[in-house]
């Protein structure tokens, strides 16, 4: 049974479909990652699936259950998790009191000593526990997205959307990105990734779906999507080995 399900997933915004039927599905456990070039509305599928955007027709079900018409607030507790492109840390507050929110209102609903365990591992995850009372806004741009991952692992989802979390890094802190990612998947977790680095979604993901206007116009293995004419003609003009 498909763990994650989207069928004829549609988002309308006036005259643009930026998702256009799309459907697929995730099995428990699988990393796949969620490929198209610029504006081909994949970043709107993933408010879709988190709820930050209500779909305008179509169903997207975690585990059988429906999230489709859920408030986001109900489908974090059904288990998703999400980064964003652009890093939403909480500058003004320190690093522990930024991941114990998601612990507190994520999908087990922690209190007290609970999340605050569930908030260290959450740092501890991501290799910044020694810094837990350090000012959010005081970290480096790869610890604020380290922070911004711990936050979302703080929810313990089960469904981790990931939204171009290793855009800017210099090639040590990728490195370190993908070997950060390659642990969450060996760890069980079911993974969506949207990524325009290439060789990151070869090291991470067997399988990729891709979008182009909002669209899907493969869904298959990584090295075959790659070579596949739609998907090359879809990123023609981008340099897809960026
Ligand atoms: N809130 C919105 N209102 C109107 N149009 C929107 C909105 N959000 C996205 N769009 C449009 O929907 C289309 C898809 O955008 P989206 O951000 O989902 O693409 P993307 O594939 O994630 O792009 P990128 O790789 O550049 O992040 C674009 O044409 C965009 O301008």
């Amino acid at each position: 049974m498909s763990f994650l399900a989207i069928e004829h997933a549609v988002k309308q915004f006036g005259g643009l479909r930026a998702v256009d039927d799309v459907s697929f599905s995730l099995k428990r456990g699988e990393i796949v990652g969620l490929l198209g070039p610029n504006g081909s509305g994949k970043t709107t599928l993933i408010n879709l699936i988190s709820g930050a955007l209500p779909a305008s027709a179509g169903t997207i079900t975690l585990n059988g259950q429906q999230l489709t018409g859920l408030r986001r607030d109900k489908i974090a507790r059904c288990g998703v998790a999400r980064t964003f492109q652009l890093v939403r840390i909480l500058p003004s507050l320190t690093l522990i009191e930024n991941v114990k929110i998601p612990a507190v209102f994520g999908h087990k609903a922690h209190w007290g000593a609970a999340a605050e365990r569930v908030a260290k591992d959450a740092l501890a995850m991501v290799g910044l526990s020694e810094r837990a009372t350090m000012s959010a806004g005081d970290l480096t741009y790869i610890d604020q997205k380290r922070l911004e991952l711990a936050r979302a692992l703080a929810a313990e989802p089960e469904l981790l959307l990931l939204d171009e979390w290793l855009a800017g890094l210099n090639p040590t802190e990728l490195e370190e990105g993908i070997k950060l990612i390659s642990e969450l998947r060996d760890s069980g977790l079911t993974i969506l990734m949207v990524e325009h680095i290439i060789d990151a979604v070869r090291a991470l993901c067997p399988r990729v779906v891709v979008m182009n206007s909002g669209k899907l116009i493969a869904d298959e293995q990584t090295d075959k999507a790659l070579t596949d004419p739609a998907v090359v003609t879809a990123y023609l003009g981008e340099d897809v080995d960026a």
